[in-house]
C-alpha cells in the first residue's frame, strides 16, 4: 500500500481551502496550518509534499499575501490550480437564531467579509467586524462562544462541522464569486493531481522585473507575447518593495512552457534587460 502525501491547508476544518484540497486530491492527507505563510513554510520545512493556497478571487481580487510570500519569502513552484465557486453563509450558534438580526460582531476573513460587503452594509448597521485567519476559523470561534450574539461568514461545510445555523444563504455579492487556489511544491512535479481529472487547459506564471527607466519597456514586454499570439489571462503588478515606483509584474500565460513560443519570449525580455523567473507551468481545473 503506498503512503498517503501530506497537503498543507489554511485551516481549520471546513474552510475554502479544504474543499480545494478534497477536490484535488481526495487520496491524501489535508494537514491544517494557521496561516497561509505557514502553509508555505511547511512545504520548505519538508512537513508536507505540497501546500494549497488561495491566490485571487472574481470579487476581491489577488490574495498578496500569498503573492507576496511567494515572492519575497518563500519562493515554491506552481504545480496545479484550481477555481472554485465560493458561495459565502452567514451563520450563528442555534442558542441565537433568534436573536441575528441583532448580532454585535460578524467574524470571517477578510476576503469573506470583502465579498458580502452590500449585503452587510443594507442588512446590519453598526455592527463590528473581526477578521480571522480564516472563515473555518471564524465559524469555530462562534461556535465556541454561544452566549455572545455573534455570526459568522463560512461555507456549508463550515456550519455542518462546527454545529452552526445557517440564518442567510448566498450572502455573496455578486454571484460570480469564484476563488482560484494553486497548488505548491518545493521540487518540479513530484505529486499531481489525480489522473482522472481533466485539466482545463495549461498556463505557464512569469514574474517579470522591467529594466529600470526604459521608456516603453512593459509595451515591449506585451509585444513579446503579442506577436507570438501567445494569450495573456493575467496581468498584476507587486511592489518590489524597495521603493516606490518599483514593480515585478507578475504574467499568466495560456499556454504551456513549451520548446520554442515561451523560451523564446522569455529570451527577448532578458535581452531587452528584463529578469524574468518561471513561477510555474500547469494545468488548470475548475470545480463543477
Ligand atoms: O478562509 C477560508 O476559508 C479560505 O480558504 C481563505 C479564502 C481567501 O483567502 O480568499 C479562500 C476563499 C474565499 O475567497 C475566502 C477566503
Amino acid at each position: 500500500m503506498t503512503e498517503k502525501r501530506k497537503i498543507a491547508f489554511l485551516g481549520p476544518r471546513a474552510t475554502f481551502t479544504e474543499s480545494a484540497v478534497t477536490f484535488l486530491f481526495p487520496d491524501e492527507v489535508g494537514v491544517a496550518y494557521q496561516t497561509i505563510p505557514e502553509c508555505m513554510d511547511a512545504i520548505q520545512a519538508g512537513e508536507v509534499e505540497v501546500a494549497v493556497v488561495p491566490l485571487e478571487n472574481t470579487i476581491e481580487g489577488s490574495v498578496n499575501l500569498t503573492l507576496d510570500y511567494l515572492i519575497h519569502e518563500k519562493p515554491a513552484r506552481i504545480i496545479a490550480e484550481l477555481t472554485v465557486p465560493i458561495r459565502q453563509q452567514l451563520m450563528v450558534h442555534p442558542d441565537n437564531t433568534m436573536r441575528w438580526n441583532d448580532v454585535n460582531c460578524i467574524y470571517s476573513h477578510s476576503h469573506a467579509i470583502a465579498q458580502c460587503h452590500k449585503f452587510l452594509h443594507g442588512q446590519f448597521n453598526q455592527t463590528n467586524y473581526e477578521y480571522m485567519t480564516s472563515t473555518g476559523a471564524a465559524a469555530k470561534y462562534v461556535s465556541e462562544h454561544p452566549k455572545e450574539n455573534i455570526a459568522a461568514i463560512a461555507n456549508e461545510l463550515a456550519a455542518k462541522e462546527y454545529g452552526l445555523t445557517i440564518v442567510r444563504k448566498d450572502i455573496h455579492d455578486y454571484e460570480n464569486n469564484h476563488t482560484r487556489f494553486v497548488v505548491l511544491q518545493k521540487e518540479k512535479h513530484s505529486i499531481s493531481p489525480p489522473s482522472n481529472l481533466s485539466p482545463v487547459g495549461q498556463k505557464t506564471t512569469l514574474m517579470i522585473t522591467l529594466p529600470s527607466d526604459q521608456a516603453g519597456a512593459l509595451h515591449q514586454v506585451l509585444s513579446a507575447f503579442a506577436w507570438r499570439k501567445l494569450n495573456l489571462s493575467k496581468i498584476e503588478s507587486r511592489p518590489m518593495k524597495t521603493g516606490l515606483g518599483n514593480y515585478f509584474f507578475i504574467i499568466d500565460i495560456d499556454a504551456i512552457l513549451d520548446e520554442i513560443l515561451v523560451p523564446g519570449a522569455i529570451a527577448e525580455l532578458e535581452a531587452l534587460g528584463c529578469s524574468v523567473t518561471i513561477l510555474g507551468s500547469y494545468p488548470f481545473f475548475h470545480a463543477n
